[in-house]
């Protein structure tokens, strides 16, 4: 188990440039199994949940090739289904949330998936229903062995069908549309997913020889194919890895550019920053933050205080309410953020507390920040990383706090950031990576 040491209270400067986009990554590197043809896959980040999903899909029998640092070629052509139902693709797929999404996939080019429970964030209740409910639409039967706790899907032939999906579920329309591809005839998918990850999934579909149309919207159309083909995807730059620079460069008091961050797939996370007080400039597709001593919390217009609550695309999205929720700990003024999707999400702010910042849990989904305005310094402590974005938000409190602080538990970071330390050491951070 490693731990990081941050020493507070370093400003950065420099330039940055997100990762490739690990939630795109889950899904994309799934639709690889959908044609036994080759699939070149670019901007691949080396995290450990994309790096963990490679190796299983190694183990389902793809062959992956790496092409070069983050290029990889994947080729679906000799998948053993029965391998699905051992011990080690269940050890390997119950690792992370993304390999939820082999199940679309499996079902499609071999009418049968696996699942046990996935991994992923423990940040509440994740349920799966949306996925299974779209399955059983279309035409496939669902089994859970209470004993081995595992799903089963199996189908002679997916049939298209309408449906109306009971929530916006991200990973639920991913699986839902790689399963639809090569259903028969016409698949209508309302109230659908519709961020740029999901988008994305659609335009690399469609290369291979997909009819899907909608793109963008909640409402989707699939005219099922016969077969798909290979093609070259690249991944759009990591708008949570964006936004947790973006935040980190305020609360440090930095300044930072970060590179080619593809701003027009942001959607509303920019404009929830600028509301926090924070100013930033659009060069090109880069963003500039410059120093800035103070930020400050505009009201809303009626002079009330403001709220920063996730919504499904293009609402803001919940894996970046932590690093809100940290940056407004030193901003002047007041907000509420209001994590509506997930009842677990918000519990790490006693180690905020513990730190110094002023926080009103009001309840497992709202918390109150009262500003500090740079006033005073958050002090340094022990702390341990309970899940990927509060492990980040954690690491820019230890960042900006005064004093040398300890984080356990930076696998959770590592699940989702990219040698996070070696990067911002780059900028001027001083992170060492310790093992125990
Ligand atoms: C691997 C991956 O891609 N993980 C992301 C994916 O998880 P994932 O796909 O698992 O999350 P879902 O979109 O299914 O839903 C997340 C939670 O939000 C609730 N919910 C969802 C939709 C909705 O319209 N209303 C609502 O309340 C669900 O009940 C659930 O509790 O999407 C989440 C929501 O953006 C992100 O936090 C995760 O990082
Ligand atoms: C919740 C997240 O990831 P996962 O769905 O993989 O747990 C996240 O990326 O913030």
């Amino acid at each position: 188990m490693a731990i990081f040491k941050v020493e507070g209270g370093r400003r950065l400067r420099g330039e940055i440039t997100p990762q490739g986009a690990k939630n795109e990554a889950l899904q994309i590197l799934c639709a690889t199994l959908l044609t036994q043809e080759k699939v070149i896959v670019h901007n691949v980040p080396q995290i450990l949940d994309v790096i963990q999903l490679i190796e299983l899909l190694q183990a389902m029998g793809v062959e992956v090739e790496r092409l070069s640092e983050e290029s990889y070629s994947f080729r679906a052509a000799d998948i053993d289904p029965d391998y699905l139902r051992s011990d080690d693709y269940c050890r390997r797929a119950s690792r992370l949330r993304g390999s939820v999404m082999l199940l679309g996939p499996m079902l499609a080019r071999f009418g049968v998936g696996y699942m046990p429970k996935p991994g992923g964030d423990k940040i509440g209740r994740r349920r799966l229903d949306t996925h299974f409910i779209g399955f059983q639409k279309l035409g496939a039967t669902l089994d859970f062995d209470t004993a081995a706790a595992c799903s089963e899907v199996r189908c002679k032939e997916l049939k298209g069908c309408y449906m109306l999906l009971d929530e916006a579920s991200v990973t639920g329309t991913a699986n839902i549309i790689m399963a639809a591809v090569m259903a028969k005839g016409f698949t209508t998918i309302y109230n659908a997913a519709c961020e740029p990850y999901i988008q994305q999934l659609c335009l690399m579909l469609n290369r291979m020889g997909a009819r899907i149309s909608g793109i963008a919207s909640n409402l989707l159309t699939i005219e099922g194919v016969r077969e798909l083909h290979g093609t070259e995807h690249t991944l759009l730059p990591d708008m949570i890895e964006v936004g947790s620079f973006i935040g980190l460069a305020a609360m440090t008091r930095s300044e930072l550019t970060i590179r080619n961050v593809s701003f027009e797939n942001l959607g509303i996370i920019p404009a929830q920053f600028a509301r926090l007080g924070i100013r930033f400039e659009q060069h090109g597709d880069d963003i500039y933050i410059p120093q800035q001593e103070h930020y400050r919390i505009e009201n809303f217009m009626d002079g009330s205080i403001m709220t920063i609550a996730d919504a499904p695309w293009p609402g803001l999205t919940p894996d970046l309410l932590s690093v809100f929720l940290v940056v407004a700990t030193q901003a002047k003024g007041s907000v509420l953020i209001h994590q509506k999707m997930f009842e677990s999400r918000l519990f790490f702010v006693d180690k905020l507390i513990d730190m110094g910042a002023q926080i009103i849990l009001c309840d497992p989904h709202r918390a109150t920040v009262i500003g500090h305005d740079h006033q005073m310094r958050l002090r340094a402590t022990r702390m341990t990383s309970p899940d990927i974005r509060a492990g980040v938000a954690l690491l820019i409190a230890a960042m900006s706090a005064e004093g040398t602080s300890t984080i356990q538990n930076i696998e959770q970071i590592d699940r989702g950031y990219k040698d996070i330390d070696g990067r911002l050491n780059a900028l001027g951070a001083r992170i060492t990576r310790v093992e125990e």
